[in-house]
Parts: structure tokens; sequence; C-alpha cells
């Protein structure tokens, strides 16, 4: 099971003892007191010069959010907060921690100030740091027995993957920072969980263009939930700078945050945002611990969030393997790759040329001759041979059984168990994206399977060059000369 080999995997510094943390199953990450939290932060705020009258922080079912005070209209700017209450590189450059994590990635580094200032009672951002959920649903927090709800998923893969990512890393600041600084780097303190957390924090709570080298914590603004079906065409957070003029010289910052409402919202509605219309379910567990179970929504269309990312690769065995490597490479592929396949779309024009291509045997291979390079490609975008046809839809229907038998439920069990009141936000998340992934992978059979069914009535490579030599009608018959011969 890749779970517990994941964590198996996880060889963690011993001086950086680890501490688990418990698991949240509630939606509501707020406790006692947060409304007092929510006021403090807000005042706070507004003293670092925060500006926004139109909204108000207040928990809403996704924990905190951010409340319209008044009607607010499409594009609105309603709120702006100066870069000085940010938390980005140039704060932990500022900081104690700024000679020490020099070089350091820009989330590595503001990861560890994150946790620095956490355990800092005297930190400038302490009413912001006390309102940061403790518990966070991606599925990198979740307990083997959580992710055994993910068995089969490519959602675990990311996952295992993710964690080997993150204790790398993290093994990486222990060793070349942290065991030389213990004075700054309580181990007790800056522990492998704690890494993962802040490393939570950062991916659920930054929007672009504040994100890569840029990346920044801003507070207030991160308070943002995501609406279903709200259109991100225009970008929620802007950077806005008055760089460039002359009395700004010599100020330390001049960069503001400043957030457009993307549509209209009432007096006292929550005004939302869109995470990311590109993404999937199993993007927005991972980023963010949560999914779509369905696409209603209140602002129009929804997207469709089942996806499957499915990778291909032609065995470095095949016989002709230099040759397709060199035909996928002159068209921009590579010999192992990822084909995203959001459901109802079925398979991508590009991902069934790919399969042809790797398909190629035997009296086809004469299309992988170098007399035919730079047209290979447009060959194997239309069918090749009744052979290779065939050949591609077994491989890929073999494939998807294969798949499918992975999965420890069958598409009726998901279905029923959504059905079920009081799911956890946990076990909810894993039974929308295995359900996700299983319906497109359903309906990548129904396409194989159709395709066999038609095999008879294509046109394949031969009939196609005949025609295209003027020596076979439209009919499918020979013009009678050849046929004469
Ligand atoms: C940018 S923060 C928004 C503020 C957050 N609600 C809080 O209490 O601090 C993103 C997090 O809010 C929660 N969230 C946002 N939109 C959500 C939604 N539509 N459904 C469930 N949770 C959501 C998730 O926990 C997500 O990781």
């Amino acid at each position: 099971f890749v779970s517990s080999s994941a964590r198996g995997r996880l060889q963690l510094k011993k001086s950086f003892a680890r501490i688990v943390l418990s698991p949240s199953n509630s939606r509501v990450h707020c406790s006692v007191g947060t409304e007092t939290q929510v006021q403090t932060l807000w005042s706070w705020a507004q003293a670092q010069g925060v500006q926004g009258e139109s909204i108000r922080p207040s928990e809403v079912t996704e924990g905190l959010g951010l409340l319209a005070q008044r009607p607010v209209g499409q594009g609105d700017e309603i709120l702006s907060v100066p870069e000085t209450v940010w938390i980005n590189l140039a704060t932990v450059q500022k900081s104690s921690l700024g000679k020490v994590t020099e070089g350091l990635k820009s989330w590595v580094a503001i990861a560890l100030f994150l946790i620095h200032e956490t355990s800092n009672s005297n930190s400038k951002w302490r009413p912001y740091l006390d309102t940061l959920p403790k518990n966070l649903d991606s599925p990198l927090f979740w307990s083997d027995e959580e992710l055994a709800e993910l068995q089969g998923t490519q959602l675990l893969g990311s996952v295992v993957g993710y964690l080997e990512f993150l204790e790398n890393e993290y093994n990486k600041v222990v060793e070349e920072i942290m065991e030389r600084n213990t004075d700054l780097f309580d181990p007790a303190v800056f522990t492998f969980d704690a890494f993962r957390w802040a490393f939570g924090i950062l991916r659920s709570r930054s929007f672009a263009p504040l994100t890569g080298e840029e990346l920044a914590l801003v507070p207030v603004a991160d308070l943002m939930n995501h609406g279903v079906g709200l259109d991100d065409k225009n970008p929620s957070w802007l950077k806005k700078s008055s760089g460039g003029q002359i009395w700004n010289i010599g100020k330390s910052s001049s960069n503001v945050l400043t957030v457009r409402a993307s549509a209209n919202f009432q007096s006292g509605e929550q005004i939302l945002m869109q995470y990311g219309s590109a993404k999937s379910n199993a993007d927005l567990a991972l980023d963010y611990g949560f999914v779509e179970p369905n696409t209603e929504s209140q602002f129009g269309g929804g997207i469709e969030r089942d996806s499957l990312a499915l990778s291909l690769e032609i065995s470095p065995e095949d016989r002709f393997i230099d040759d397709k490597a060199d035909i996928l490479e002159i068209n921009g592929f590579q010999c192992s790759m990822q084909f995203d396949l959001p459901r109802g779309q079925g398979p991508s024009d590009e991902m069934i040329t790919f399969l042809r291509l790797s398909a190629l045997s035997g009296p086809d291979s004469f299309l992988l001759e170098a007399l035919f390079r730079n047209e290979a490609w447009g060959h194997v975008s239309l069918p090749v041979s009744r052979d290779n046809e065939e050949g591609i839809c077994t491989s890929m229907l073999e494939g998807l059984r294969a798949a499918l038998d992975g999965y420890s439920t069958t598409i009726e069990e998901d279905l029923e168990i959504l059905g079920q009141e009081d799911l956890s936000v946990r076990k909810e998340i894993a039974v929308v994206v295995r359900l996700g992934e299983k319906r497109v992978m359903q309906e990548l059979q129904t396409w194989f399977e159709a395709r066999l069914e038609e095999l008879d009535s294509l046109e394949y490579y031969a009939e196609r060059r005949l025609r295209n030599l003027g020596l076979m009608d439209d009919g499918g018959y020979m013009t009678p000369w050849v046929f004469n011969e």
C-alpha cells in the first residue's frame, strides 16, 4: 500500500523530532473566541494601513471569510493591503532569519519565517497568525487510514510525491541551516510537521500574481473563500505599484495588493473568488483541502472538476524507440507523456496520435523511416492500419480495466457513500476524487469500445494514399486501370 510505504520512506533527521497534529474532520476551523480573534485581526489590519470599507472579516461555513458590508459590484476594488503587512521574501530578509536563509527558495525561507513568527509572542503579525487554521484538510495531512480511502487514485500518487519532496526539502534545511544555527532554530519548534503545516498554509493562501519568487502571504486578502462557478478571467488579486514616481524614492515599500470582486454581491453576502477554473478536484483537494462535489452554482455554469491525468510511456524496450523518440521530439513531445483528460471530453487528438505512434510495428513501421521523418506525425494523426488502431484500443482497454480494478470501491458504492449524511470533509474529498477518476476511465472505456466497433469503417493510411494520388475514388473503388493491372 503506497501511503504506508511513503511514510516508511520519510526518514527525518532525528534531532528534529516530529509532533503529530491531530486530524480535523470538521468543516469549520474556528474555535471559541474566534469572533474576538477576527475583531482583533481586523482592528490590527486597519491600524497597519489595510483599507476595505465595503467588507468585514467574519466566521462563515468555510472557516473565516469576507462579508460584504454594502452591495458590491463586479470589478469593484474592495480591499487594499500595503506590502508592509505582507509576509514575503523581503520580510524574511529584513528579519533575524535574513542572513541565515539567504539563497533559499522563496517558499522555504517564508515557511521558516512563518514557523519562527508563530512561536514568537511579540510578532508583529500576532493577530494574523492567531487566525491561521491549525489543521489543514489537504491529503498531505491525512492519517494512513484516511489515505487508504484514496487507494488506486492518482491523487494518492501525488500526495506521496509531495511528502517525499517536502521531506527532502526539510532534511536539506535541517542539515544546511538549522543544525548550524540552533540558537535561531529550536528543534522542538522547527519540526517536520511544522514545516509541512507552513507549506500547506502557503499553498492554500497564496494567489497569482503573488506566487513563485513573488510569493507572499497577504493578511485579510487571504480570507476570501472559493465560489463554485465564479469567473477567473479577471484576476481577483492585483499587485499595484507606485514605483517610478520620484517622490517615492527612498520609501521602503510602494506595493499594494488590491482585491477586486469577481461578481456582484449583496450586502451581508460572502465575497468569494475563483481559485482556478483549470483545477481538477484532485488539485483543489491537494492545494486547499476541499472539492466541488457537484457543479451547481449560484454564479451560473459550473466547471467540470472530474479529471484524470493519464500517463503514457513508450517502452524503452520498443524495437523502434529511437525513431519514435525522434519523431516525438520533432513535434514537441517526449516518450513519456501526461495527458489531462477532463470528464466529458474523451481522449484528445494528441493522445490518440501518441498512441498510434507508440503502437507502430510490423508492416506499418515503414512510416518510421528517415524519409518520412517530418511527415510521420501527420501520418499517425489519422488511422494508420486496422492492426494499429485495434492495438491501441485493446491496450487502452486492458490498462483501464486494470486501473479500475485498483480502486477499492465501485462507482455505485461511491455514489451511495456520497449520499450519506455526516460525511467527514476528508472522506468526501476521497470519494469525490476517486469517483471522478473512475468516471473518466469509464468514459474512456466506452470511447475505445466504440472505436473497436468501427474499425471496419475507418479509412487507413494505404487507402488514404491511393485516394490522394487519385487512384481511388471517394467510394473506395480503385480507378479502373489500377484495378485492371
Ligand atoms: C485562502 S483561505 C480562505 C480563508 C479560510 N476560510 C480561513 O478560515 O482562513 C483557503 C482555505 O479556505 C477554505 N475554503 C475556501 N473556499 C472553500 C470552499 N468553497 N469550500 C470549503 N472550504 C473552502 C479551505 O480550507 C481553503 O484551504
